[in-house]
């Protein structure tokens, strides 16, 4: 049975449909934190997938990858909950959808919305094909990741945010809030008011 041991630094869920800026926000989130002490880790899920190769096969209709579930998580388990101790970094899980993790993974779970035409033409330029560019704005249309990540975890640790494009300071002002928040946890951890 795997032990596991109190996490020092949080885990971080950033979400939101595929071209909402999860990406850009992850990797301007590690840069932030990368001189402090409270570093994180971002791992790009869709990229482990494929580079670890986690997958069962291509997917020529959606073009993506048909994931191995238990062997990513199994994977991921260790990276983040690894065995021989406390991790020394945080982590942000940066993937599309929010149901994929164990509910005991995530300390906060940042969903990032768009615009629909914002998105449509951000997933034009990415050469999606139609039918995945009209599922992925339909989605957002819809709303689906943000009502899954409330199927998922407690309504306290999740936090919507815009990614619009709008507004000059709007990545900045995003990346300050997650920067905070970690913060915050850390703080929290060392008084010893998180009880995992
Ligand atoms: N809030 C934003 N402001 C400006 N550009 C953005 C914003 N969010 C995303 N983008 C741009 O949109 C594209 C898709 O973003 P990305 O982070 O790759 O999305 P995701 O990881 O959710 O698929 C990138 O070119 C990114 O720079």
């Amino acid at each position: 049975m795997t032990t596991h041991h109190p996490r020092q630094f949080p885990i971080i869920l950033i979400t939101g449909t595929p071209g909402t800026g999860k990406t850009l926000h992850s990797t301007l989130v590690q840069q932030e934190m990368s001189e402090s002490d409270i570093p994180m880790r971002h791992l790009n899920i869709g990229d482990i997938v494929k580079e670890q190769g986690f997958h069962e096969g291509w997917d020529e209709e959606w073009k993506c990858w048909i994931v191995d579930e238990e062997r990513l998580l199994d994977y991921l388990e260790g990276v983040v909950n690894p065995e021989s101790g406390a991790s020394e970094t945080g982590f942000i899980l940066d993937h599309h959808d929010p149901s994929l993790f164990p509910e005991r993974w995530v300390d906060l779970a940042v969903v990032l919305t768009c615009d629909n035409s914002v998105l449509h033409d951000r997933l034009t330029s990415r050469n999606y094909p139609p039918n995945k560019i009209t599922e992925n704005v339909t989605a957002e249309i819809m709303q689906t990741c943000l009502s899954e990540t409330r199927e998922s975890y407690d309504e306290e640790i999740i936090v919507e945010l815009q990614s619009l494009g709008a507004g000059d300071n709007e990545v900045e002002e995003n990346v300050e809030r997650i920067v905070e928040w970690i913060g915050q946890w850390r703080k929290d951890r060392l008084e010893g008011r998180h009880d995992q």
